[in-house]
């Protein structure tokens, strides 16, 4: 059973549960107006008790609706008193006119000031993720909080002093101002729940900067009735003059000075007395911060757009770039710009499951149900399936959208997945691509036959149709592993899909016809052939146990033979018989590598070659460029990356070094503990038969033995018919090898660090692959040493001819294709622009 099908029954369990719940509330309701029915006069009397029980447990949940509206009520008051009480105050006519308006909204707004707190005792709090709803808890909490010494503080009677000052300061109400917290409480509410966050938030910042310049205004009117009206150009003209004396005229006037400041517009009038220079130095400096504000708050908000855009629909511009840097023909470029312009015109989202990814599985599941349901419950063959079944399937569809004339599926292909139709039309068309065999539309499905195993289909897993899509089409895909899935626990379901597939396998004549078999002994037969798979089963478990016994009875006895070390002789030294026995057995198709090294193969000579050339180049490659080998030498020269004239010395070099190593190999050789039988180890048919009789051990000089030996010398090709072979192999490995060097190394453009590791890992790869068929020799001064030291010629010249063939060959195809535009020869437009 998978999760999401886990987690639907959870869902379920939840879903019942409420219901159960709901169902009791009902009776208990029902059973409580019977008995106020039935309480006759009692009943008034009942409710009362309960009126005044409500009340007092009366607490507020602050994610519920009603504290939300609350919140929302309470910007009113908040924004009246931060917009109203400065402008009564430096507005004298504003005031004295409206003033018993003034009072009364005064005084309302001072109750909803007072309802504020009360409600604010009464709001619950989460302790440990459940509701705090104990009202003793919340008062204290509340009346110990400093939000309380705020409110408390935003409602002190301050009105009192106009008994002092007179009615007409309204000023001495600015402790209303404390309340503001409140208003960006409401505010952030209102952010998080509104369906246009960023239109909000737009309004938001003009509703500051409108408060913002009505408070500069009103300012500015008060310092211009403190210098004078009319005094200079900068103040607010003469208010005796009939063109500014009204209201209204005063006031916009002074919004417009204002507004004119905090925008930066600037043609405000030139100040002349200090006051004025200070008023207009601050509102400049502030202008600053709300320029900076609107910028950057615009700026969020468009950024913000932009990212829900490119939640909602892949990137288009990077797909656009990518198309155009790989010169993709303007006709498909076409179709994908259609394709991307199709979504974006008609909303269309793709990219559900990681739009919701952050949600949690069941509210995603919740989503997905009501979204996609309705569609699914249009297909007719899920229309009388269980709800479960397509509450399941939903959540496994993944949406997909096709142009005109794209192809959903081709004859032939191997099916990995079903479609649905959610919208559009789609053809079944003959492989011309023109004839229609049906048209299927919205609610339809197709492409279930090959990911069904419906029995006797003849196409098997492929698919049987071309599906062509004739206009835009969307379409939920659900892959085979999840519609087996479903299908294993619903299976009336998939009784219904393989019948409709049966249906047009029927009409195609691709069902085969149920054999012999299929009747009803099939079972039998079906169990007969079980137990004969199980007897066959057993016999393999007895071959096997025995070839485990074998297996271990023989690496015991080649553990033992491994104690011993016993040289194996050069062809020189083998008798004419041997000779012949190892070239037919095949010891003459083996390297020095197989023969050598009983025990290790050719791993260890690989890795030691390979690791100790590495080191070599990583030493000498900031001395002499670390060749070391006439080959690498030869295809640098050609390909630019060494003086010609230096050739010489190099291969002089390279061949001395070649033959003093030999020279030391051949010195350095031990005295080796020679096991002697009673005939010759070389003479013996079989080799086990060595230890099957009486050794005797005896040491050996090592000069013997290498003179006896090859002294490291090729000696993989035993026959003529090798060599083309082994010739080939030494092109291709040397090849491999110089082209390595050159290209991590010499090329400017592709010049690596990493280039000892490069090359000694190379020279690994060839006596690793290569080390069975010539040797994996890859350089001339590597052959030759040996060869003097140990007079061994015979096939010599292909460890000569074959890696300066590659040599040449990979300075060609530097010089011609793939060298910096520096060093090559043929040039395109491209590489030399
Ligand atoms: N004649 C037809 N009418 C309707 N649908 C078809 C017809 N032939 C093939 N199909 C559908 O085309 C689909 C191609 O892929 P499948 O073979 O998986 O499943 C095939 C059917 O669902």
């Amino acid at each position: 059973m998978n999760r999401w099908a886990g987690l639907f029954r959870w869902h379920r369990m939840q879903k019942e549960k409420e219901k159960e719940e709901e169902k009791t509330e009902e009776e208990t309701e029902e059973k409580k107006e019977k008995e106020k029915k039935e309480g006759g006069k009692n009943g008034v009397k009942t409710a009362e008790v309960k009126l005044k029980l409500n009340w007092k447990d009366w607490t507020v949940d602050p994610s519920s609706e009603f504290y939300f509206a609350w919140l929302q009520i309470m910007v009113f008051p908040i924004l009246y008193n931060w917009v109203i009480i400065i402008c009564r105050t430096c507005f004298d006519a504003i005031e004295q006119k409206y003033l018993s308006v003034w009072l009364a909204i005064d005084y309302i707004s001072d109750l909803f000031y007072v309802a504020d707190i009360i409600i604010r005792v009464r709001t619950g709090y989460l302790e440990q993720g459940i509701l705090v709803r104990d009202l003793a808890l919340l008062r204290t909490r509340y009346l110990r909080s400093a939000r309380f010494r705020w409110d408390l503080a935003s409602l002190l009677p301050t009105d009192l002093l106009y008994l002092r000052l007179g009615v007409h300061c309204p000023l001495v109400r600015v402790n209303r101002f404390l309340r503001t917290p409140r208003l960006s409480e409401a505010f952030d509410r209102m952010e998080t729940r509104t369906s246009y966050p960023n239109t909000f938030r737009i309004s938001k910042l003009m509703l500051y900067i409108f408060v913002l310049i009505h408070w500069n205004a009103c300012l500015y009117f008060a310092l211009s009735a403190y210098i004078g009206f009319g005094a200079d150009r900068w103040v607010y003209p003469n208010i005796s003059d009939p063109v500014f004396a009204s209201v209204r005229r005063q006031y916009f006037y002074c919004f417009w000075f204002s507004a004119q400041i905090f925008t930066t517009v600037g043609d405000t009038p030139l100040p002349h007395r200090e006051e004025e220079y200070l008023f207009m130095i601050t509102d400049l400096l502030i202008a600053v911060l709300v320029f900076a504000s609107i910028v950057g708050n615009v700026g969020n908000v468009i950024t913000s757009l932009r990212d829900r855009d490119n939640v909602f629909f892949p990137n288009h511009e990077l797909v656009k770039a990518y198309l155009r840097s790989h010169r993709i023909s303007r006709e498909l470029r076409g179709r994908v710009n259609g394709w991307y312009q199709h979504l974006h015109i008609n909303r269309k989202i793709t990219r559900e499951n990681e739009i919701l990814e952050q949600l949690p599985i069941t509210l995603r599941t919740e989503i997905a149900v009501s979204v996609h349901l309705p569609t699914l419950c249009k297909v007719t063959i899920f229309q009388n399936c269980e709800t479960s079944l397509l509450e399941e399937l939903v959540l496994k569809l993944t949406p997909q959208v096709y142009s005109p004339g794209e192809y959903v599926c081709r004859k032939g292909d191997v099916g990995h997945e079903m479609y649905i139709i959610k919208e559009g039309k789609l053809a079944v068309v003959a492989d011309d691509g023109v004839t229609q065999y049906a048209v299927l539309g919205d609610g339809n499905f197709f492409g279930e036959i090959s990911i069904l195993n419906i029995k006797g289909n003849k196409s098997g897993n492929r698919r049987t149709a071309n599906i062509r899509s004739i206009g835009h089409s969307d379409l939920f895909s659900l892959s085979k592993e999840d519609l087996t899935d479903v299908l294993s626990e619903f299976p009336a379901a998939k009784r219904l899909l393989e019948e409709k597939g049966r249906q047009i396998l029927t009409k195609m004549g691709m069902l085969e016809e149920p054999g012999p078999e299929d009747g009803p002994g099939e079972e039998r037969k079906t169990e007969t052939r079980v137990e004969r798979v199980e007897d066959k089963l057993n016999a393999l478990h007895t071959k096997l146990a025995r070839l485990m016994a074998e297996l271990e009875s023989s690496a015991s006895k080649m553990q033992r033979r491994t104690t011993f070390k016993e040289p194996r002789p050069g062809p020189q030294a083998l008798p004419a018989c041997e000779k012949a026995r190892r070239s037919k057995g095949g010891i003459a198709g083996r390297s020095r590598y197989d023969t050598e090294l009983p025990g290790t193969g050719r791993l260890q000579p690989a890795l030691a070659h390979g690791i100790a050339l590495s080191i070599s180049v990583a030493i000498a490659a900031g001395v002499s460029g670390g060749h070391m080998n006439p080959a690498v030498s030869l295809g640098a020269a050609i390909s630019g990356g060494l003086n010609v004239f230096l050739l010489v010395p190099y291969w002089a070099a390279q061949f001395c070094g070649g033959l003093v190593g030999a020279g030391l190999a051949k010195d350095s050789t031990g005295s080796h503990l020679h096991v002697v039988t009673p005939k010759s180890a070389f003479l013996l048919r079989d080799e086990s038969e060595a230890f099957s009789r009486p050794v005797r051990v005896q040491a050996v000089s090592s000069h013997a033995d290498f003179l006896n030996a090859t002294g490291g010398a090729f000696t993989s090709i035993r026959t003529s018919e090798q060599v083309p072979g082994a010739l080939v192999a030494e092109i291709v490995m040397t090849f491999y090898l110089v082209l390595t060097v050159c290209m991590t190394a010499i090329n400017t453009q592709s010049k690596t660090p990493l280039a000892p590791f490069c090359i000694g890992l190379t020279l690994t790869i060839g006596i690793l692959g290569g080390g069975g068929v010539s040797g994996a020799c890859l350089n001339p001064a590597r052959a030759l040493g040996p060869a003097v030291v140990a007079n061994y010629w015979p096939y010599h010249w292909v460890y000569w001819v074959g890696p300066l063939v590659a040599a040449v060959m990979v300075g060609l195809v530097l010089r011609l294709l793939l060298g910096d535009p520096g060093i090559r020869l043929v040039m395109t437009e491209e590489t030399s622009a």
